[in-house]
């Protein structure tokens, strides 16, 4: 059942936030501070359904809702082993994304959806320094979210270490790394780990991968968007995995 919030502080809260899903508008209720709710929501690309006082009243049990209330986005996130459990139910090697501190909201819904399209199984995310899924994750997604497992974790390193000592052999995308992504092995368990958008892969991930991959560049800028170089890595693994079938 969604869970509800109501009254116009605590739903524009919720809007900065991000986790709004739907918003609830009262019928010809439209002044004051309910103007700028609705064009945040509108920014936001957000379901805005308008709605008897009677609805308003429901949702609200009987509490003040001044004409407005919010149904919250709430991501029920995946346990590491249940991104591995669907690899091996389908009896498929584990294909996993880590993300290693992604911040904008964008690139983690543009990678969920990437990831999902491209099969894997599973994106795994930090619990702190990271974009968590929230409603702007959910649409750049493109509803991605709501297929793939995604899980998020207290420590990426031991996360990777728990994955090795499991047999998935983790791959750091570095631009300064020494193998190139398309002459390296990319079947088999595996992780691709990406790096955060400032700084890139933190030393002591970047320390615990089994090894670096990078993609060429040839221009001035040195670095590809986060999302871009998860695309193009990814599907060189599943370019890779249709080879061997
Ligand atoms: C914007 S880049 C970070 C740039 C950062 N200044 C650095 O030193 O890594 C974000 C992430 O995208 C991935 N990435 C970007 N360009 C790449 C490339 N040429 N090869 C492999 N990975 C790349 C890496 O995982 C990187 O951590």
């Amino acid at each position: 059942m969604a869970e509800y919030i109501f009254g116009r502080n605590a739903v524009l809260e919720l809007l900065n936030s991000n986790k709004v899903e739907v918003l609830y508008v009262q019928k010809g209720n439209l002044k004051g501070s309910i103007e700028k709710i609705i064009g945040k929501a509108k920014d936001d690309k957000i379901v805005i359904k308008y709605v008897d006082k009677n609805k308003l009243d429901n949702i609200s049990q009987g509490g003040t809702h001044q004409g407005v209330a919010a149904a919250v986005l709430e991501y029920k996130y995946f346990q590491v082993d249940d991104i591995l459990n669907e690899a091996y139910e389908k009896k498929e090697d584990p294909f996993i994304i880590i993300l290693d501190e992604i911040e904008d909201p964008h690139n983690l819904g543009a990678i969920i959806r990437t990831a999902e399209v491209a099969g894997a199984h599973g994106v795994i995310i930090p619990k702190r320094r990271s974009a968590t899924v929230n409603s702007v994750v959910h649409k750049a997604s493109a509803g991605a979210t709501s297929y793939l497992k995604i899980a998020k974790v207290t420590n990426i390193t031991e996360t990777i270490k728990y994955l090795k000592a499991k047999n998935i052999f983790i791959y750091g995308a570095d631009g300064e790394a020494k193998s190139f992504y398309n002459e390296t092995n990319l079947t088999g368990p595996i992780g691709i780990v990406v790096g955060n958008e400032g700084k890139g892969i933190t030393k002591l991930v970047k320390q615990n991968c089994d090894e670096l991959i990078k993609i060429p560049m040839f221009g001035n800028i040195n670095s590809l968007n986060a999302s871009n170089a998860a695309a193009i890595i990814l599907y060189e693994v599943v370019r890779q995995r249709n080879e061997e079938k």
